[in-house]
C-alpha cells in the first residue's frame, strides 16, 4: 500500500482543522475580509490554512505547499491576527496518539503568520507538492451551507492522494440526495464526513470526529443505466459555473430531476458516493483560471470512485502547470461510462464543435 502515512497525516490534519472551522462557522462575526479578487476569506480559512501546514511540516518538512491564502492582510491587522490566534492556540484532537502525530500546538502569533506564507509554493510538473483549500466554498460557509477542508498530495504532477472533510454533509450516503443539503446547517447532528483517496486503492469515507479517525468505508459512483437517469450536481453561486448552459446540458442529456446544488468540493464527494452523478463546471468567463487547490483532492476521489474528471475539451485536469490549471477550461466530473456522451453535449451546447 502505497502513501499510508500520507493519507492519514492529512486526514488527521484536515478532521483537526474541521474543528476551528466548525467553531468559527456558529460564530457570528467570521472575520471576514474581501481578498484582492473581491472573494471572501474568514477567520476560519487562515487558522484551517496554519493548523493543516503545521501538521504537513513536521511530518514531511521536505515538501511544498500550494496554499490558497497568504498572511500579509494579517500582518497589518493585528486584532484579526489575535482572534484567529486565540482560536488555533486551543485546538487538539481529543484523541492523544492522534494528535500527537500532527506535531502539536502551534509556536507562537508570529510563527503562526509565516507557517500559513509557507503555502507559497508555485507548484509545478517535480517533486512532492501538497495542495490545500482550508475552506472552500467560502461563500457556502458564510451563508450556512456546505463547504469543504480539502488536501491533495501531487507527486510529479499526479495526484496521489486526496483528503476532503465536509463538516455538514450527512454522514449516511443514501440521504444526500433527498436531504436539503445545501440549505441552512445549523444542526450538525448526523452531518460531518471525511472523505480519501489514494491513487490506484480506491476511494473511502468516514464520519468526522474530534479525535482518531472513525472506521472507514469503500464508496463508489452509482451505476447509472444511461444519462437521463442522471442526477446533476452544480454549484450555488452564478458567477462560479455557468448554470444556464448547465441546464442546457441536462436538457440534451435528457436528464429531468432537478439538480443538487451544493458550494465547494462537496460536489466531486457526492458524486463519488453515488449521492448524484454529473458534477458540471461550465466556464463564466474566458479569462478565470481554475486553482489547484479547487480540484486536486477531487478529482483523484472520483476517479477513484470510478469516475473521469476532465475539462470541457474532454482532457485530464492538468495539476503539473503551477498554482492554477491553466491548460483546462471548465470541469466535467461523471461516471466512467458516461464521460465521452457529457463531454459531446457539453460540446454543443458551447458550440465547440
Ligand atoms: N469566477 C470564478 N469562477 C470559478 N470559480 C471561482 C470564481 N471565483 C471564485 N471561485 C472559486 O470557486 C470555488 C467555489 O466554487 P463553488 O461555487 O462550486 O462552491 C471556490 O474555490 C472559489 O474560490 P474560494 O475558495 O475563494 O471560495
Ligand atoms: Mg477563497
Ligand atoms: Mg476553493
Ligand atoms: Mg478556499
Amino acid at each position: 500500500m502505497g502513501y499510508e502515512k500520507e493519507r492519514r497525516i492529512a486526514e488527521l490534519a484536515v478532521q483537526r482543522a474541521t474543528l476551528l472551522t466548525k467553531k468559527v462557522f456558529h460564530e457570528k462575526a467570521k472575520g471576514e475580509l474581501a481578498k484582492d479578487d473581491k472573494s471572501p476569506v474568514t477567520k476560519g480559512d487562515f487558522g484551517a490554512q496554519a493548523l493543516i501546514i503545521q501538521a504537513i511540516a513536521h511530518n514531511f518538512p521536505n515538501d511544498e505547499i500550494v496554499g490558497e491564502e497568504e498572511s500579509s492582510e494579517l500582518r497589518q491587522d493585528t486584532a484579526l491576527r489575535s482572534e484567529i490566534w486565540d482560536l488555533v492556540k486551543d485546538i487538539k484532537l481529543n484523541d492523544s496518539a492522534s494528535d500527537a502525530l500532527l506535531g502539536g500546538p502551534l509556536p507562537s502569533e508570529e510563527a503562526m503568520l509565516d507557517i500559513i506564507d509557507k503555502g507559497n509554493s508555485p507548484g509545478g510538473p517535480k517533486g512532492r507538492i501538497w495542495a490545500l483549500d482550508p475552506i472552500d466554498g467560502t461563500k457556502g460557509f458564510l451563508r450556512g451551507g456546505q463547504y469543504a477542508v480539502c488536501l491533495g498530495l501531487i507527486v510529479d504532477g499526479d495526484v496521489k492522494v486526496g483528503v476532503i472533510g465536509c463538516p455538514n454533509l450527512p454522514v449516511d450516503d443514501a440521504t444526500s440526495l433527498s436531504a436539503d443539503i445545501g440549505g441552512n446547517q445549523s444542526d450538525e447532528e448526523g452531518k460531518g464526513v471525511l472523505f480519501s483517496a489514494v491513487q490506484g486503492e480506491g476511494a473511502i469515507s468516514r464520519p468526522l470526529t474530534s479525535g482518531g479517525l472513525a472506521p472507514s468505508n469503500p464508496i463508489s459512483m452509482r451505476p447509472v443505466p444511461d444519462t437521463s437517469k442522471a442526477v446533476f450536481c452544480e454549484g450555488v453561486e452564478a458567477g462560479h459555473s455557468n448554470q444556464g448552459d448547465n441546464a442546457a446540458v441536462a436538457k440534451r442529456l435528457g436528464i429531468t430531476a432537478p439538480s443538487v446544488r451544493l458550494d465547494s468540493q462537496a460536489k466531486y464527494c457526492s458524486i463519488a458516493r453515488g449521492a448524484g452523478d454529473i458534477y458540471l463546471r461550465l466556464p463564466v468567463r474566458k479569462d478565470y483560471q481554475e486553482k489547484i487547490w479547487d480540484h486536486a483532492a477531487g478529482d483523484l476521489l472520483v476517479r477513484e470512485a470510478g469516475g473521469q474528471v476532465t475539462d470541457i475539451y474532454g482532457k485530464r485536469l492538468d495539476f503539473s502547470k503551477g498554482r492554477t490549471l491553466i491548460e483546462n477550461k471548465g470541469v466535467v466530473a461523471a461516471p466512467a461510462a458516461l464521460q465521452d456522451q457529457v463531454i459531446e453535449a457539453v460540446q454543443v451546447v458551447l458550440n465547440l464543435k
